[in-house]
């Protein structure tokens, strides 16, 4: 005889890193208030980017390195569920996979992170002359130098932890990270830090949301995990991951988001650059939540008009 549903574990899989095991407990604390009576199991995975942690981001395993396995979990059924940071989960759906939940989106910008112990630097214009910056991420490497193109901008790999250590090491001045991480691992309020927000630093596509997969022909766990989704935020991740799939851009390439919600009114705003900044390309559009990803779509196509396909070839990465 079958187990009954209610019964077998729901298992989700994830990556091991701190970061990724809190999204997993925050997301199975939410699948536990839907279905109080099924017991829920986290599965760890190690992945590709984990594993490497001394090549650039943007130079090895490309598109996907830090969900491919988790997702192999869910589809060879050692797994019902796999949780990603939205940001790093390509746009390019994998087949046998559908991203059926999206939960309300937690912070969205970046910060600046300063050694243990020093003050805070409360704007760009302040940081010291070229000041050393660690950050694998093009598109804030571009976005700082369109700012301050004295500013030396340092390759940094590793998890939160890893890179933390590296700054008050001494190997950087400042660190570049997403708020989302740092607040989630209770890490911000230890340390003096500056936010940087649109216009200057435009968040990465997704960035601060996170991902829910399942199979596609497991309708069960499709329907919990559409429970658990926030309408405006699937709005404003679905516009702008149809941007960067217009744009057919790799995750690492220079261009950044801002989506505003109001109503059901959606903006999104994005920017292109040039891989050292000089170059920058903006465009915006409005639309409703029903629209998104045409919205998305019409955002890539206006900066494409404006030169973004130029600046995107010009980068290394896809
Ligand atoms: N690529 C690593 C990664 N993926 C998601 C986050 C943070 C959480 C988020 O932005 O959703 C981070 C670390 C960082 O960029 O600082």
């Amino acid at each position: 005889m079958d187990q009954r549903s209610e019964e077998r574990p729901l298992r989700i899989a994830t990556r091991a890193s701190n970061l990724a095991l809190w999204q997993a407990y925050y997301v199975s604390d939410l699948l536990k208030k839907q279905t109080s009576e099924r017991p829920i199991e986290i599965v760890h995975i190690t992945s590709e980017g984990d594993r490497d942690l001394t090549s650039p981001l943007s130079e090895f395993g490309g598109l996907g390195v830090f969900t491919r396995e988790v997702q192999k979990a869910v589809l060879d059924g050692r797994a019902d569920l796999a949780v990603h940071s939205l940001k790093d989960l390509p746009t390019e759906q994998a087949p046998g996979l559908q991203l059926a939940g999206i939960p309300e989106r937690g912070p969205l910008y970046d910060v600046l992170i300063f050694p243990q112990g020093s003050d805070a630097v409360t704007s760009i214009a302040a940081l010291p002359a070229a000041a050393r910056i660690g950050t694998g991420s093009l598109r804030r490497r571009a976005q700082l130098l369109h700012q301050r193109n004295d500013l030396q901008m340092l390759e940094v790999r590793g998890n939160v932890e890893t890179r933390l250590k590296k700054l008050d090491s001494g190997e950087y001045d400042a660190l570049c990270l997403a708020e989302a991480g740092m607040v989630r691992l209770e890490l911000l309020e230890q340390r003096a830090s500056l936010l940087l927000q649109p216009p200057e630093v435009y968040p990465a596509v997704g960035q601060g949301a996170l991902g829910i997969e399942c199979r596609t022909d497991d309708s069960e766990t499709a329907v919990l995990l559409t429970g658990l989704s926030d309408p405006s935020t699937q709005a404003a991740t679905t516009a702008e991951r149809s941007l960067l799939a217009f744009l057919r851009a790799g995750c690492h390439a220079p261009i950044g988001s801002l989506s505003q919600v109001s109503d059901d009114q959606l903006t999104l705003e994005a920017v292109v650059l040039s891989a050292d900044g000089q170059e920058r390309i903006c465009a915006s559009v409005t639309g409703s939540f029903s629209e998104a990803e045409e919205i998305g779509v019409k955002v890539a196509q206006a900066l494409l008009a404006d030169g973004a396909g130029r600046l995107i070839s010009g980068t290394e990465d896809s």
